[in-house]
This record gives structure tokens, sequence and C-alpha cells, in this order.
């Protein structure tokens, strides 16, 4: 099953897992295998933080892949305004004149 490329909607995703390895992140056009951290929550950026931020802080794609023979399990927790929360584009300053 797995979840296919996507970046997280909201502002932070956390997400507790397993040791078995299947989330990938998408750096310099290769997906790279995230090593899990024991004991630990990893922290994920999200769209708004993106936008918030102008783009300082990216909201990386990511998926994750599984196979039959190892158990993944993780649990994710989404933080951030609901699914269909639009967002405003920023208010434009005008100059006189
Ligand atoms: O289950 C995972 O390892 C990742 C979950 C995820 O990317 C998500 O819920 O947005
Ligand atoms: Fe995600």
């Amino acid at each position: 099953m797995g979840l296919p490329a996507h970046s997280d909607h909201g502002l932070l995703t956390l997400l507790i897992q397993n040791d078995t390895l299947g989330l990938q992140v998408l750096h310099k056009d290769k997906w790279v295998n995230i090593q899990p951290l024991p004991n630990s929550f990893l922290a994920n950026i999200g769209d708004h933080i993106e936008i918030l931020s102008n783009g300082k802080y990216k909201s990386v794609l990511h998926r994750v892949v599984v196979n039959d023979k190892d158990i993944k399990i993780s649990i994710a927790l989404a933080h951030g305004p609901a699914a269909d929360t639009a967002v405003s584009p920023a208010p434009m300053l005008l100059e006189d004149g």
C-alpha cells in the first residue's frame, strides 16, 4: 500500500514510527530513506509553514514505500487548518502616485 508522493497540507505533521524503513523524502531529485530514530517524533513542515515563511522553510515532498516482509507502523498527527481552508493571497502594498 504505502503512500504516494505528497507534501503535507497544514502547518506541521508529527510522526511516530517503528524502526522499519519506508519514509522517503525527495532531495536533489532523488528519493532518500529516512532512518527512524527510536523514541522520537519526526516533525515534517507543511505547506502552510512554507507559505507563511515565504519559502524559507520547505514543505518537502515525501512518500512511503512498503514491502510484504517488514511491518511498518506509523502514526501521523497533523496540525493546521482544515484541509478545505482557503489561503488568501498576501495583501499588496500600494504606493501613492
Ligand atoms: O506514515 C508515514 O510514514 C508518513 C505519513 C504521511 O506522510 C502523512 O500522513 O502525511
Ligand atoms: Fe505526509
